[in-house]
């Protein structure tokens, strides 16, 4: 029997979570991992309909939780999941917005290293720039089961942005020109605190907007392209 245990943001026992927990910003999208590539799944959590749910992928246990949108929301359940829960390895899967014509809508992409317009890292660095950079067993092991599952994948920088709407639209094309594959608003956080409090973290992104072609996904299109990352990042967890 699990002993009662839990954090302000959590209402988990001390076991609830597996050693990895898959990251949606959206709820939801963990409802959907958990419900179509899980079995024997229970729901570990539900505090602000934060909903997260540990199973069991091809044999392997195995968890995912929502994170909410922005660093801020992301960093308080890395933080509690790292420190409360014993999780080693958090992987997130988000969606993205794309400002090169080299990465069209659809396209997965892995994030070897994050920009960011939030002094989060900085708070944690005294002042100092941190490298926002993913774990490399991590890495790695998505690159090599991305080619297993014959995926297309694009690995390198992206741009986590404090905000969507953003009052610096001119630095699109910048980001452009330094290489930046995708923008969206976790990554650079959720690797600082794994830096911070000792765990493994990697973010796969899927293109869900055009942020300088004007294009977008239609949800239903989103959730097929959502099923492929689920399906890469589920099967890194299993290979780590
Ligand atoms: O789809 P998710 O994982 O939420 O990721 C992206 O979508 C949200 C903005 O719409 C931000 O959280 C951004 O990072
Ligand atoms: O942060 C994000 C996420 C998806 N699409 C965007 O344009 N920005």
């Amino acid at each position: 029997m699990s002993s009662p245990h839990q954090t302000v943001h959590i209402n988990a026992p001390a076991d609830a979570f597996a050693d990895t927990v898959l990251l949606p910003g959206d709820p939801l999208r963990a409802k959907f991992i958990a419900e179509h590539f899980l079995t024997d799944v229970k729901e570990v959590n539900n505090v602000r309909n934060m909903l997260g749910y540990t199973g069991f992928f091809q044999g392997h246990r195995l968890s995912v939780m929502g994170t909410g949108m922005g660093i801020p929301s992301c960093s308080i359940y890395a933080k509690e999941l790292i420190t409360e829960y014993k999780v080693k390895n958090l992987i997130r899967v988000g969606s993205c917005g794309a400002v090169s014509e080299q990465v069209k809508l659809h396209d997965i992409i892995i994030a070897m290293g994050a920009c960011t317009d939030s002094k989060v890292n900085r708070i944690r660095f005294k002042d100092h720039d941190f490298a926002a950079i993913a774990n490399f067993e991590l890495l790695n092991t998505c690159v090599n089961t991305a080619a297993q599952l014959a995926l297309k994948v694009q690995v390198g920088n992206v741009f986590s942005s404090d905000l969507f709407y953003t009052p610096q639209p001119e630095m699109f094309d910048l980001m452009n020109n330094m290489g930046i594959l995708g923008v969206e608003m976790e990554a650079a956080g959720l690797y600082g605190v794994a830096a911070q409090y000792g765990a493994r973290a990697l973010t796969i992104l899927t293109v869900a907007d055009h942020i300088t072609l004007d294009t977008h996904l239609s949800s239903d299109a989103r959730q097929s392209s959502f099923a492929q990352m689920a399906q890469l990042a589920l099967t890194t967890a299993k290979a780590l």
